[in-house]
């Protein structure tokens, strides 16, 4: 498309004009997907879905949880140097109507809905939910883009196999997407992982299928630069989805989550990394698992919103490169 058949986006409410705090809350302030006329490079959408989950519910909310806490959240990204509402079209899409009382029902609709978005040749920027959802995201992402390179933050590694003979629950949706051959196996990471596990083995098999893990402490020790640059160099320049589990974080920096491990990240060593990664080719994104019944002071849904946003930038940012580079 042409520079001048791309039209020029529309952004966020004008916080100068109409209080941040007034009328409903769509994610960033920015205009909803059918006020721009159903057409948006990014798309954020929400999965208010949590069926899957091991231990505390919850993350049914935090969609619009993190949509409140995005009201703060300002055009410009200076980490980024980069207007991100203003490169590329982002739109809030809604949410994703799941069967919150049939798991594979709630699977099957959530994939055939990104199925949907995703051919319209929007991005996918969708805020959980719990884990679960993560694997019909996939499977619709590597339906267009073949196996995706996978970077999961996370305190833990669902990569296990079944919970109460369950297939598909917060906990076991990367070993799904493995065996569905649906992953690039030769750029799996996994990232802030630590906490107990149920025995040696779950390292074993998680390597077996190909994942490498840099835990939290190797965060803290390394420092995000470098734990950025790392990760880069495995990616290269293969089609990247992003799964960020909030549990990623200390409990002191996400409290509202439904399975909290001691010993996280801190929110800036996550952000910091995702800007390391602002080169990747991000086809789409997660920001899962925020509880907001846990959290307080919306430390939680703000951190989250925060996650968002790095990734939108790092999707529009590339977004209005390749337009750039097809018009030149
Ligand atoms: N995906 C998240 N947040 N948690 C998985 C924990 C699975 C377990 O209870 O062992
Ligand atoms: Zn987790
Ligand atoms: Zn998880």
């Amino acid at each position: 498309m042409s520079s001048a058949e791309t039209p020029t986006p529309r952004g966020p409410v004008d916080s100068s004009r109409v209080p941040r705090y007034a009328g409903p809350a769509t994610y960033a302030r920015l205009p909803r997907l059918d006020e721009v006329g159903g057409k948006t490079d990014v798309a954020v959408v929400g999965v208010p879905f949590d069926t899957g989950v091991s231990y505390r519910p919850g993350a049914r909310f935090g969609g619009n949880a993190i949509r409140e806490a995005s009201r703060l959240l300002r055009p410009y990204n200076p980490a980024q140097d980069a207007s991100p509402f203003a490169l590329a079209q982002v739109a809030d899409a809604g949410d994703i109507a799941a069967n919150p009382f049939n798991i594979n029902e709630a699977v099957e609709t959530i994939e055939a809905a990104a199925d949907d978005i995703l051919g319209s040749g929007a991005r996918m920027m969708t805020l959980g939910g719990d884990h679960t959802i993560a694997l019909p995201l996939l499977r619709s992402v590597a339906k267009k883009h073949g196996p995706v390179a996978l970077l999961h933050f996370d305190a833990h590694l669902d990569t296990w196999d079944t919970y109460f003979g369950a297939e598909y629950t917060h906990g076991t949706p990367f070993r799904r997407a493995v065996e569905e051959g649906i992953l690039d196996t030769e750029a799996l990471s996994h990232v802030g992982t630590r906490g107990p596990l149920y025995g040696k083995q779950d390292l074993t098999d998680d390597e077996k299928m190909g994942f490498g893990i840099v835990t939290s402490a190797d965060v803290y020790r390394r420092g995000a630069d470098e734990v950025a640059d790392q990760l880069r160099q495995r990616i290269g320049d293969r089609p990247l989805y992003i799964s960020i589990d909030i549990d990623c974080l200390d409990p002191a920096h996400a409290p509202g989550t439904g399975t909290p491990e001691a010993g996280g990240m801190t929110s800036r060593e996550l952000l910091e990394i995702l800007r390391g990664l602002s080169s990747c080719n991000l086809v789409s994104a997660d920001v899962v698992e925020v509880a907001p019944a846990y959290d307080h002071a919306e430390i939680t849904a703000v951190a989250a919103s925060h996650t968002a946003y790095e990734l939108t930038t790092i999707m529009s940012r590339q977004i209005a490169a390749s337009r750039e580079a097809t018009t030149a």
